[in-house]
């Protein structure tokens, strides 16, 4: 595999963005593909075989435009999907999932909130997490269906946004918790509003980081981090509406950037 062949990203729609801009920081001179599937978007309440199809067709495509690893920017679809793709691609695939051994190293009061869809928090995996990790505290989930859609409309700082956030946090901090795990990767994008909602003796833990870490390493492992030493470029790719994800993508971006329609066989 060439080293200066793109990786390939996707997420259910712009989510996985958050993702993406940590890669774009951690590794500048990569060539980032990414796919926001905004017209299947949530996946938080698709069954595990519909988004393990999903997760076949947009791999197969990434590959198609010659990916040398692949990043499920998703959480929800790597619960679903991260074993069957591995056991069928040979690429490296990198998957996100929710963090909670570092919040559970940081809290304080012993009550950790994660917010996650519905899809992840029920799933094998993270049951596994809180088995491995999460014994000697309480971890508390919450599913945040509505925060996906304010993200996919771009809507990150709304006074409707914000009734949200209030209204899925509160649980949480009422039972104590002082750490929440954004366990899914729209959430990041309301990281600021968040903040604001819970207050600064909440800690707030993103993964994208973390993933992107895992990526460097993996790729490093394998000789595949690029060693050309010009700017990696970004593609886009959506199955949504072309003209409003484009915008929602470019704000989310930081700049004007051009959505490709995923073809037919794949949208
Ligand atoms: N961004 C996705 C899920 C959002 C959705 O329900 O589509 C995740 O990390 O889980």
């Amino acid at each position: 595999m060439n080293p200066s062949a793109p990786i390939g990203v996707f997420d259910s729609g712009v989510g996985g963005l958050s993702v993406l801009r940590a890669i774009r920081t951690e590794l500048p001179h990569e060539h980032l593909c990414y796919i926001a599937d905004s017209g299947h978007v949530p996946y938080g309440t698709k069954t595990p075989e519909y988004l393990q199809q999903r997760a076949l067709e947009l791999t197969r495509f990434l590959l198609v435009q010659g990916a040398k690893a692949l990043v499920i920017a998703c959480n929800t679809a790597t619960v679903a999907a991260v074993a069957n793709l591995r056991a069928t691609f040979s690429v490296p695939i990198i998957a996100v999932e929710p963090a909670v051994k570092p919040a559970v190293a940081l809290t304080k009061t012993g009550i950790v909130g994660v917010l996650a869809t519905a899809a992840t928090s029920a799933s094998a995996q993270f049951e596994s997490l809180r088995k491995r990790f999460g014994a000697s505290v309480t971890i508390l989930t919450q599913a945040c269906p509505q925060l996906v859609t304010q993200v996919e409309a771009g809507d990150l700082t709304s006074p409707m946004t914000r009734i949200l956030i209030e209204q899925y946090t509160a649980p949480l901090l009422t039972a104590g918790a002082d750490t929440l795990v954004l366990g899914c990767t729209h959430y990041p994008f309301l990281g600021p509003l968040i903040d604001d909602v819970v207050g600064p003796s909440v800690t707030i833990i993103d993964t994208g980081v973390a993933v992107t870490r895992q990526l460097s390493r993996v790729l490093a492992a394998q000789n595949l981090l690029n060693v050309d030493l010009i700017p990696g470029s970004e593609h886009f790719w959506t199955s949504g509406k072309m003209q409003t994800t484009q915008g929602v993508i470019s704000t989310l971006w930081g700049h004007a950037v051009t959505v490709q329609r995923l073809p037919q066989t794949v949208a």
